[in-house]
């Protein structure tokens, strides 16, 4: 098992976070103090309303938890401070690369547009970037329970907006009632624009066929996946495909897709080669960092060790939604601060 120190000290790649599930304490009452909305509630009441319980029953009570912070995040002011204070976060946590995603559609109660709500986004990222040793891009997420009209606003952003921050499209929420299947159009219309994709599929119990049909419409990375555990035709899909998974210990059992850390399929996808990734998802509706995965992880497998985080690190950054040569650079990073840790 790995000391906290050591983990702190590596550096880290995460491929899935949520803007709006993982602000910070101080930037809610920022946020809420900007929006004139009156919280009333101490930091403790705050924070029980934004995290989610231990009796969380399933995917849709974890999402329910989204609604006490979405109303903060309105306005264009807010939306770039939410980014800025994610990815400062990031930097916390030793991350040197990360996309943080959002739904736009969510933002635009107070009048903002899409493309406003992602150039706010991406502007607090950039301001990021000058203050941390950090690179973090965005990725634009569709609601799977909006209406197909709404949900096809969003490929054209990615011809409205030219920001280099701006590197893919995930579709997110309630996977137990709307099925991959039913996207196969609005992906269609993704792919034609070269947009890279990653998927949230295989995240609840009996969702597994979302995977495979998830990798068939063009998604590289998988969010979650983790109910192609046991199932080896799919992980052979996986390996052969290089398709990588954004894992989520914490977020994963908070929405019940495992209730044994003996069923938890992390270490077996890992020893038979599938491309394994870790992540927060949500660092305040799941009340973790990026440390306290890795530290999971290493308390749950004594025997994972150094080198086989910075394989997980290396396998993010292949995943990673940039060009080839800032692949390169990373992974050059990574192996030479592993092997001084290491030392
Ligand atoms: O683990 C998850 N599975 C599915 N959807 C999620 C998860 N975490 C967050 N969101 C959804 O993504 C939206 C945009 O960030 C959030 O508002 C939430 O509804
Ligand atoms: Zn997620």
């Amino acid at each position: 098992m790995l000391r906290p120190e050591t983990i702190a000290q590596m550096p880290k790649v995460e491929l899935h976070c949520h803007l709006d599930g993982s602000l910070s304490l101080s930037c809610i009452k920022t946020l809420a103090k900007n929006a004139k909305i009156n919280l009333n509630l101490t930091d403790e009441e705050i924070l029980e309303k934004a995290q989610a319980p231990e009796n969380t029953r399933n995917l849709l009570e974890y999402l329910a938890r989204f609604d006490f912070v979405l109303p903060l995040l309105q306005s264009y002011t807010n939306l770039e401070l939410a980014a800025y204070d994610v990815a400062r976060q990031a930097a916390l946590d030793n991350i040197r690369y990360i996309e943080i995603r959002f739904a736009p559609e969510q933002h635009l109660l107070q009048n903002l547009t899409l493309e406003e709500a992602v150039e706010a986004v991406v502007a607090g990222l950039s301001r990021a970037e000058e203050d941390f040793d950090i690179i973090a891009n965005a990725l634009i997420c569709g609601l799977r329970q909006s209406t197909l009209e709404k949900l096809e606003k969003l490929p054209p952003i990615f011809d409205h907006i030219n920001d280099s921050h701006l590197v893919g499209f995930d579709l997110a929420g309630d996977e137990l009632n709307y099925p991959q299947q039913k996207f196969s159009g609005l992906l269609a219309q993704v792919n034609t624009r070269n947009v890279h994709i990653t998927l949230h599929a295989g995240e609840c119990p009996h969702c597994e066929q979302n995977i495979v049909d998830s990798v068939n419409m063009g998604a590289t990375r998988i969010g979650h996946g983790i109910m192609s555990k046991n199932i080896p035709d799919y992980q052979e899909i996986l390996i052969s495909k290089k398709i990588v998974l954004e894992m989520a210990p914490s977020s994963n059992f908070q929405t019940k897709s495992v209730t044994r850390i003996e069923d938890y399929p992390f270490k077996q996808l890992y020893d038979k080669g599938v491309h394994v990734t870790l992540n927060t998802d949500n660092r305040t509706v799941s009340n973790t960092t990026l440390q306290k995965e890795y530290g999971k992880i290493s308390t749950w497998y004594p025997d994972f060790g150094i080198e086989d985080f910075e394989q997980i690190n290396h396998y993010a950054i292949d995943g990673a939604f940039i060009d080839a040569v800032e692949k390169e650079a990373l992974h050059f990073k990574f192996n030479d601060e592993y092997k001084k840790i290491s030392d």
